[in-house]
């Protein structure tokens, strides 16, 4: 009986969005920091930079506070050290320095339940892959580490990086527990490691039995904020849990912390040691401000036209408040013959990737985009960042956030930069003037039709 109860309640999970508006606009969100979270891996090839410290606070106070600087000092298998170097890590970053200790200096006996948070692209990922290939036995030819992400993309580049690792471990097998994936009734999996979503593995460990819950070692709950974001993930990911054993060592990550991830974390992870590294924070401190009065788009357009024509812009991000806009400008800078990337909300999160590659490869000098898919991208080889529309929320207020996201640095050392922000109404007048009041920070009048004042910024 209970099996068909888990069943039942699994529907009723997912008719919700569509008869409720606000679950539904709230899965829309989840979509995009799913999609956000995908296009940071995708478009991810280094650590992101970060000064601060990692805060840890350790379930004992007493016991001692490692924190190891090398791989070597993990006694990792030679095969997975072997892994690790192959990928081109010579050093644990930050929090793979204190989360790796807390999780793998501790002997198997006793093992430490670890939650995690810190800014995507600090290292998590790598940090729960080295935990679940130190742990599993690759003798032993079932399920023994299970990993919960919240879409089937973000699973399946999380099983990308522990296939490189555990590459020198040719017997390991990774099974992915996600929809479509389909195993004959009365199957059991001999994967060593599964991954999927929480709606899945759920189904795999309850209904359909092909996975044991009680032969789990390391449970990793991946993306936790963008998990609890989606309808029925929370539920299901508890109940999961529940049907591990005691001794399951439990690890959460989050790239975020609010208080929902957080009460969540403190549900489905017993005693746990915490890491947090805070993000860094971004600055104006070396960037440029100025705005530039029109009457309108063309008249933005012609400024913007006189600004190329005065100073070597080497690459430039433009920002419009609409995909029209966006696709107006790309086509007019093409015929002055720009070589222009075009980002924009219809494509997918694989053709987004490929934009910003080709971008960051220096194949476009400029990339015109909307908001929506510009969120998280680093931009830190463009000196130039041009506001063809002022950020403004849903209610038509500045916001002050994405301005900051847009054209703040992080970093101390960080490049000085140039921001450009054209103004058209009086309406938008005032959001330049909010914007300029809340980061007390001066933003200049610039005449681009006088080609001496546009040279000397650029100074
Ligand atoms: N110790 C290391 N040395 C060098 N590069 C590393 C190291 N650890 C991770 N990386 C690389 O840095 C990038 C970010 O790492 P990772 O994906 O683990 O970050 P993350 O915090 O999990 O990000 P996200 O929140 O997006 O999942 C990846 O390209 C990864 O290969």
């Amino acid at each position: 009986i209970p099996i068909q109860m888990s069943s039942l309640q699994i529907k009723e999970e997912k008719v919700k969005p569509d008869t409720n508006g606000e679950k539904s606009a709230s899965f829309f969100l989840t979509e995009d920091r799913a999609a956000q979270s995908l296009l940071n891996k995708l478009i991810r090839s280094n650590l992101v930079d970060n000064t601060n410290q990692v805060e840890v606070l350790q379930r004992d106070p007493n016991s001692p506070l490692y924190s190891v600087k090398s791989f070597e000092e993990l006694r990792l298998k030679p095969q997975l050290l072997q892994g690790v170097y192959a990928m081109g890590f010579n050093r644990p970053s930050k929090i793979q320095e204190n989360a790796l200790s807390e999780i793998l200096v501790h002997p198997p006996e006793l093992p430490q339940n670890l939650i995690a948070q810190s800014q995507s692209g600090t290292g998590k990922t790598a940090a729960f892959v080295l935990a679940m290939l130190s742990r599993v036995e690759p003798a032993d030819r079932y399920p023994q580490c299970l990993c919960l992400s919240p879409t089937y993309e973000l699973a399946l580049q999380t099983g990308k990086v522990i296939e490189q690792m555990g590459k020198f471990h040719p017997e390991l097998k990774l099974a992915y527990a996600v929809r479509g994936n389909k195993l004959e009734r009365g199957q059991k999996i001999n994967e060593q490691i599964v991954i999927g979503t929480p709606g899945t593995v759920l189904d795999w460990c309850s209904k359909l039995r092909f996975i044991d819950p009680k032969r789990i070692k390391v449970f990793v709950l991946d993306e936790a904020d963008v998990m609890i974001a989606t309808q029925g993930h929370q539920d299901q990911s508890i109940r999961i849990q529940r049907m591990l054993p005691r001794n399951c060592q439990m690890l959460l990550f989050s790239a975020t912390f609010e208080d929902s991830v957080w009460k969540f974390a403190q549900k489905v992870v017993p005693d746990p040691n915490i890491i947090k590294l805070k993000r860094e924070e971004e600055t104006l401190d070396t960037i440029k401000q100025y705005y530039v009065l029109c009457n309108n788009r063309d008249e933005k357009f012609q400024a913007l036209c006189n600004l190329y024509g005065a100073i070597t812009i080497a690459q430039a991000m433009i920002f419009c408040h609409t995909r029209k806009t966006a696709s107006w400008l790309a086509a007019e800078l093409s015929k002055e013959g720009h070589q222009v990337a075009l980002l924009s909300g219809e494509m997918m999160v694989e053709q987004r990737a490929a934009v910003i590659e080709r971008f960051r490869e220096g194949k476009e000098k400029v990339l015109v985009t909307t908001n929506v898919c510009a969120r998280g991208i680093d931009v830190e080889q463009v000196s130039v960042v041009i506001n063809f529309d002022l950020p403004v929320d849903k209610d038509g207020n500045p916001d002050n956030e994405t301005y900051l996201h847009r054209i703040g640095r992080t970093g101390r050392f960080g490049k000085r930069g140039l921001a450009v922000n054209m103004v058209d109404s009086k309406h938008s007048m005032n959001i330049l003037n909010r914007i300029q009041e809340h980061f007390n920070k001066k933003i200049e009048r610039l005449d681009t039709d006088d080609l001496d004042e546009i040279e000397k910024i650029a100074n």
